[in-house]
């Protein structure tokens, strides 16, 4: 397994060794002892899948006062995966990272707790699935707007397509307006 530090500390792309045969493949995708020695030494309370067709996006989504931090990867298609710092007192609050996550590549994203999360599809579908450190609380979670011109966040959108949004996201809030008044993390 490979750790690949992002620009952001304690935000880690993570390549599991996919051993392949004339069958396929096969991989590891979670494994205590060894997640723990690369630094998430978390306890996962829930497995999350959504399937999404192209062009969907969803984000940027975070829990107030119950943080999530979030292992996530896809099982088939492609997205273009972005994690936002909103941990109070980091050296890079309010920055973004994003990434492209594959089926092919097998390839993972670790999120800690205190980071807003979205990510966009680039393949016809894509199945995306992710292990949380906290459980879901509706009435806890909050949106930064996608396009949130102070996030500016680079989505890889091709010129003139329609973008597939949820009501929920479509409103999302102005991180100023998280900042102040949201972020309790
Ligand atoms: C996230 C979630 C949703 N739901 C339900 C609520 C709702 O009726 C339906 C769809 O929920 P949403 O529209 O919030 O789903 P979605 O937009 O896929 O939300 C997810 O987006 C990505 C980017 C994340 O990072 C996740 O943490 C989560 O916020 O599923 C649960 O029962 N448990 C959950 O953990």
């Amino acid at each position: 397994m490979q750790i690949i530090e992002t620009p952001i500390q304690g935000l880690l792309e993570i390549q599991p060794k996919v051993f392949g045969d004339k069958r396929g493949f096969f991989l590891e995708t979670w494994q205590k002892k060894r997640y723990e020695e690369a630094g998430i030494h978390y306890q996962f309370v829930q497995d999350n899948r959504s399937f999404s067709s192209r062009g969907t996006l969803r984000g940027l989504h975070f829990q107030k006062r119950f943080p999530q931090g979030k292992l996530v990867s896809v099982i088939f298609g492609e997205v273009f995966d972005v994690a936002v710092d909103l941990r109070r007192g980091s050296n890079t609050y309010g920055n973004w990272f994003g990434l492209v996550l594959s089926a092919e590549k097998c390839n993972q994203l670790w999120i800690p707790p205190g980071f807003a999360h979205g990510f966009y599809v680039l393949s016809e579908t894509a199945f995306f699935e992710y292990k949380c450190t906290d459980y879901y609380h509706p009435e806890d979670e909050a949106g930064i707007l996608w396009n949130d011109k102070d996030i500016g966040v680079d989505w890889p959108i091709p010129p003139a397509s329609t973008v597939l949004l949820s009501e929920k996201d479509r409103n999302g809030l102005p991180f100023k307006e998280i900042s102040f008044s949201e972020n309790t993390l």
